[in-house]
């Protein structure tokens, strides 16, 4: 995994345990409102295998982020949301310095390479995070999604 640091002024990582763990995270360096872009998402390499560490934008464009933005897990309440029409990570709530940073898996993957049990523990939780294809429609329904997981999701319907 890339460790450069491209928006230190702007997301800390902080680790946990060692490579392969998975226990590390990334929260807020400074505060943010509600809706504010809390990075770019830019010098990422295009068009890659799917993988743990990629990030769908289309449906069949993976990317891997080469940044600190690696290091955001999921949770099924999300402090922010990859927004694929703006290549931007935003805030979903107001936040503190120091807030973990998070978004919702299924919101850009469709079918994951790897799978994992929830340890988020949101009163919503979809408990398996294995891409939008395995969520029932209705516990995507108040959730924020790309526009290519929508489209998946129409045609699944
Ligand atoms: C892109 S990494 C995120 C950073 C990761 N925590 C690390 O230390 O490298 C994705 C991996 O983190 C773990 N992960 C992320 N969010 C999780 C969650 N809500 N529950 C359980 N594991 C999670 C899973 O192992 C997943 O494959």
């Amino acid at each position: 995994m890339t460790e450069t640091a491209k928006y230190p002024e702007r997301v800390t990582i902080v680790r946990n345990g060692t490579d392969g763990d998975f226990k590390s995270k990334l929260v807020a360096a400074r505060p943010y409102a509600k809706g504010e872009a809390i990075s770019k998402i830019e010098g990422h390499q295009e068009n890659v295998v799917k993988r743990w560490s990629s990030v769908q934008m289309g449906p069949e464009r993976h990317i891997e982020l080469n940044s600190e933005l690696v290091f955001m897990n999921h949770s099924c309440d999300p402090s922010a949301n990859i927004v694929v029409e703006k290549m931007e990570v935003v805030a979903t709530r107001d936040l503190k310095e120091g807030d973990e940073l998070t978004f919702f898996y299924p919101s850009t993957e469709w079918d994951m390479s790897q799978p994992f049990a929830c340890w988020c523990g949101a009163k919503e939780c979809i408990k398996q995070v294995s891409g939008a294809k395995d969520v029932p429609a209705e516990k995507l329904a108040n959730k924020f999604l790309n526009p290519h997981i929508q489209k998946l999701l129409d045609a699944r319907q």
